[in-house]
């Protein structure tokens, strides 16, 4: 890989489809290769950088707004350029974007740096294998992401059948038949498909049904990036949709530890119009005083334990949903809090979603 000018890989994909799982597996896995990390999270608590804490060669974390539209694209490059300290030896910048950013957005941010030593190294997109059909039909929009993938990562391939798996396939085809697809559980991907995709020239010459980057920067009509500054109620998005102009996210944050019995009604039972929840929670259950990151997407809720790891035992949670009412949402999380009673039994309707993951 060479050191003359450094990828900027970004991984995309809905909300909960997996871009942490895959950021993690590619910090785990990739060794050798010094990866830089810059983590948008839609919230103002970047619950996804916690999650990648520690493992990166060096990470920036943006919060509170859309990297693709709210964040200027001034502050985007400082924060990559901030990676590129000789010190570091970053060989690669992977972007996880939020879970409803832009990908053309933010590939015209990308290819918009003014920085000789950043180039842009393709998009990875991640769907959810079971949510997508559904997803399709709500949001459009997502094949338009998809079709300018450089790679597909079907993910969560283990909760649909073979036959559900082919037809996302053939979904994913339809709309991008030139991308290479990876059909993934957890997202074990190769590292080296997102960085040798990030090394290769990216081509003007259109082939299938992929956009190349010269028609793609070609596009009308959503050519405003660079120091612009869209709220997420409603910027001028030229006449089409972006995810976030729909979307609302609810920070909670406890010092009291939750009761489990309370966090997993909430979980199974989301406020409507939630589609996300992901946080880290503190219980006062002997035996279970971990750490337990806690994830609910479209229905299913996984949650995992790690050692708190000199931080505060504080409990963190972010809802994101469309149509949210958010005092309900709020009202929902404080309802989580515990009495100070431990409940022993109650853990255990969350440690069933424990997942080694
Ligand atoms: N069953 C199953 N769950 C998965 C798989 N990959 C990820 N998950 C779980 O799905 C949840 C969301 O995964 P993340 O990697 O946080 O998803 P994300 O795309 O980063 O989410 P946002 O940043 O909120 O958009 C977590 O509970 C993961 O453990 C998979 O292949 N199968």
């Amino acid at each position: 890989m060479t050191r003359e000018s450094v990828p900027v890989v970004l991984v995309a994909g809905y909300l909960g489809s997996g871009k942490t799982t895959l950021l993690n597996h590619l910090l785990r896995t990739a060794s050798g290769t010094r990866i830089g990390v810059l983590v948008n999270d839609f919230g103002s608590i970047n619950i996804d950088a916690m999650l990648i804490a520690g493992q990166a060669d060096g990470t920036v974390s943006l919060s509170n707004g859309c990297v693709c539209c709210s964040v200027d694209a001034d502050g985007v490059e400082s924060a990559l350029t901030a990676l590129l300290r000789p010190a570091a030896g970053i060989d690669v910048i992977v972007i996880e974007a939020s879970g409803i950013a832009e990908p053309r957005a933010l590939i015209r941010m990308i290819t918009g740096l003014t920085d000789a030593r950043l180039r842009y190294g393709g998009l990875a997109y991640v769907v959810d294998a079971a949510a997508l059909p559904d997803l399709r039909r709500r949001h459009p929009e997502v094949d338009r992401h998809i079709e300018i993938a450089d790679l597909v990562v079907i993910n969560k391939a283990d909760l649909v059948d073979d036959v559900g798996l082919a037809g996302v396939r053939d979904l994913v085809g339809a709309v991008n038949d030139t991308a290479p697809t990876v059909v993934t559980a957890d997202a074990v991907v190769d590292p080296g498909l997102l960085f040798d995709a990030a090394d290769r020239p990216v081509t003007s010459t259109a082939s299938g049904g992929q956009l190349t980057l010269d028609a793609l920067l070609a596009e009308t009509g959503d050519q405003d990036l660079g120091g612009h500054d869209h709220g997420h109620d409603g910027g001028d998005h030229s006449g089409h949709t972006h995810l976030h102009d729909e979307y609302q996210s609810v920070e909670f944050v406890s010092e009291a530890p939750l009761d489990p019995r309370r966090l997993a009604a909430f979980l199974e039972r989301p406020p409507a119009g939630c589609y996300r929840i992901k946080g880290v929670a503190a219980f006062d259950v002997p035996g279970h005083r971990q750490k337990f990151v806690v994830h609910a997407v479209g229905g299913f809720v996984r949650v995992h334990r790690l050692p708190w790891s000199g931080e505060p035992r504080i409990s963190r949670l972010v809802v994101i949903g469309a149509g949210l009412d958010a005092s309900e949402a709020h009202r929902g999380l404080q309802e989580t809090v515990g009495d100070g009673i431990p409940d022993e039994h109650g853990i255990l309707r969350i440690t069933r979603y424990l997942s080694s993951v």
